[in-house]
């Protein structure tokens, strides 16, 4: 498992910066190796620090058309509501970038927009299976759960990463790759979530933060590696990346 490799950037604009020539890199290497890329997104602020990758030099150099997109945690909502994580990603992002649909795996539309958290998982769990089978996601030898290439995540004041939250018990599930809560603490309270292991299979992990609200859960996982804080148990196969800027590294 990789160890956490911290990199303090003096504004988010620089960590934007960097973060779209990593996603950048490791997109042209992934194709460069075997024809496609896996990302997986999260929801929150990181979809505004992804807008360098939709200017110029990385908007006309990546070969967007090679891109699988999916999301790390999702909440169960109609996908035109303002709190869907597709909803933000599509028009922060995606929508400004040639991927084709068919390459853009969102929550189930019906399910979410009925509620049903449960059954979203679920289906979110039977797409990657399909998804194994077409060989367009590996196995990873190591783990046995699905390999992506990289992830971008995010993490909240609280220390949540994806929608694993402090106390809930979605932290310790070993057997699905996807679950789901209904009670999160943070709204709305219905969401599904990769679960750890599956997380943690990534052959690449970024997490991005920003700004003063999740300083002191940066510090405790920094100096004290606080396991009550979700966060603190990420990892990743090759490499487990944090960027902060300089208010989210403020109690370090
Ligand atoms: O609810 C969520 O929160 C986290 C962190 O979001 P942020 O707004 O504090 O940046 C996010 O990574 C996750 O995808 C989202 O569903």
């Amino acid at each position: 498992m990789a160890q956490r490799k911290m990199t303090v950037f003096p504004t988010k604009n620089e960590l934007s910066q960097a973060m779209a020539e990593y996603t950048a890199n490791l997109s042209a290497k992934f194709i460069k190796e075997k024809g496609l890329f896996t990302v997986v997104l999260s929801g929150g602020d990181l979809i505004d620090w992804l807008c360098k990758l939709v200017q110029p030099p990385y908007i006309d150099s990546i070969e967007w058309s090679k891109w699988h997109v999916f999301w790390v945690d999702e909440r169960v909502c109609a996908w035109e509501d303002p709190d869907s994580n597709y909803k933000l990603a599509m028009e922060g992002f995606l929508s400004k970038v040639p991927i084709p649909d068919k390459n853009i795996y969102a929550i189930d539309k019906h399910w979410a927009a009925n509620g049903n958290a449960e059954h979203c998982a679920a289906l979110y769990e039977e797409c990657l299976k399909n998804l194994v089978k077409e060989k367009i996601i590996p196995i990873s030898k190591k783990t046995g759960y699905p390999e992506f290439d990289l992830q971008l995540l995010g993490m909240g004041p609280d220390g949540h990463m994806a929608s694993l939250f402090p106390n809930h018990p979605q932290i310790n599930e070993k057997q699905k790759w996807v679950t789901h809560i209904t009670d999160s603490p943070k709204p709305p309270p219905k969401r599904i979530t990769f679960t750890l292991p599956v997380i943690n299979s990534a052959l690449y992990n970024l997490m991005a933060i920003c700004d003063k609200a999740p300083a002191k859960s940066v510090a405790e996982i920094m100096k004290h590696n606080n396991l009550s804080l979700p966060s603190a148990h990420l990892s990743a196969q090759v490499e487990n990346v944090w960027y902060l800027d300089q208010a989210a590294a403020s109690e370090l």
